[in-house]
């Protein structure tokens, strides 16, 4: 969908902000460029709305060279999302967020109905905030309307910069996941550019690492955690590259522990029979519906059940579950958050396994290895990027 060709910008001082790039991000796909200050990112992202005109090589949008566009109609073709938002301080939120449509040609009136549209779509209700001033929002309320804004004329390229830079960490985090998730709903192409490592892993499909003008490893949130390129790229993500792995690492079924499985009307002797051969010291204890209820010791079914005794009456109740595909950091927090040591994962809602901390481990563990495995097996086809 944008594609750069050996894309080289020097500005008149000689200064060589991008050197020789190449690289293409696929249609509906989220790529993050991250990088220190002044490594070229927002030059980068200037030259797909033409804002910055390369000095050599080609950028396309969706097939279509740049160089051979009207800047004024590309630029309103492709949503611009930054972070001083740059709303009309005499418009209401509202006319703000209709003002490309209706710029387009789109009536008022319509154009106003979809702005309230967009609006809720972005988490804001146009009925409190339609008729606002942009002096009368929060900060991260600005930046959903920016947002709303660059999605009003459906454009299907967002170009965004450092968007949420200017919010605190906590409404940041809220807002990425919505985008994120607002992203993935409305299929769109993004270009973002953050310098927070955190921001990259969070939302990109794929990263792009900046060195000095140029990408040091263009590869999945995965992969650039589980096998960085070049030391460079190993320094910048940081040595605890393995805690922000939890984050885009899914628990996979084969990464799960079988226990011994009980039902809680068993009853308690036929119970602890099971539970000796297999010589186990506890088993997971599934209610009528095979959804996990808990866990039962051993001891506790051998010890003293009278006649007639079921698992019930000694079952420990243990509410926390996860469904297999959830991120490993999660399973870590669950695990932290229950004394138990282990988890009851489930597929679709039924019971799959448990995960205990050595399968955290070993999911960990089989991450870097099919992530090694596919950055060298995958080809890609930019011939700039090192260790892609
Ligand atoms: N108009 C300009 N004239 C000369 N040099 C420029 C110009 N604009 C940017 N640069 C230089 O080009 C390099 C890349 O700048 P760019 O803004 O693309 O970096 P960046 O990665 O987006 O940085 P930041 O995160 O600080 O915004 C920097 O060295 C910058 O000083």
């Amino acid at each position: 969908m944008i594609r750069f060709e050996h894309v080289t910008k020097r500005y008149p001082d000689g200064t060589t902000a991008v050197d020789d790039l190449s690289f293409e991000v696929a249609e509906g796909e989220l790529v993050t460029l991250v990088g220190p200050s002044g490594c070229g990112k927002t030059t980068t992202m200037k030259m797909v709305n033409r804002l910055i005109d390369p000095t050599e090589g080609t950028v396309s949008v969706a097939g279509e060279n740049l160089a051979d566009t009207d800047p004024v109609e590309l630029r309103r073709r492709i949503g611009y999302v930054i972070q001083q938002v740059g709303l009309f301080p005499h418009k209401s939120v509202l006319d703000n967020t209709a003002t490309v449509p209706h710029l387009l040609g789109t009536p008022r009136k319509k154009a106003r109905a979809r702005a309230a549209e967009l609006l809720d779509l972005v988490g804001l209700d146009p009925t409190v905030y339609g008729h606002r001033y942009p002096d009368q929002l929060s900060g991260g309320q600005r930046q959903r309307v920016g947002v709303a804004r660059a999605l009003a004329a459906d454009p299907p390229v967002l170009l965004m910069d450092e968007p949420f830079g200017a919010v605190d960490p906590v409404i940041r985090e809220h807002l990425q996941n919505e985008f994120r998730h607002l992203q993935r709903t409305l299929g769109k192409t993004v270009l973002f550019v953050t310098h927070d490592i955190e921001e990259a892993i969070r939302l990109g499909d794929r990263i792009a690492v900046y060195g000095q003008g140029r990408i040091e490893q263009f590869d999945t949130p995965a992969a650039v955690l589980g096998a960085p390129a070049t030391p460079y790229v190993a320094e910048f993500v940081g040595a605890d590259r393995g805690i922000k792995r939890l984050s885009v690492t899914p628990v996979e079924p084969g990464d799960l522990e079988e226990r011994p499985v009980v039902r809680l009307d068993d009853p308690a002797g036929r119970a602890a029979e099971a539970l000796a051969a297999d010589d186990a010291s506890w088993a997971v204890v599934l209610d009528g519906e095979a959804a996990p209820y808990g866990w039962v010791p051993a001891a506790a079914l051998t010890d003293g059940s009278p006649d007639g005794a079921t698992v019930r009456d000694h079952a420990r109740p243990m509410d926390a579950t996860l469904p297999v595909g959830a991120p490993l950091r999660e399973a870590f927090g669950a695990l932290l958050g229950h004394d138990a040591g282990w988890i009851a994962v489930l597929d679709e809602g039924r019971y799959a396994g448990v995960l205990t901390p050595g399968g955290l481990h070993a999911a960990l563990r089989r991450a870097t290895t099919a992530d090694a495995a596919r950055t060298t097996r995958e080809a890609v086809t930019l011939d700039t990027v090192p260790g892609a």
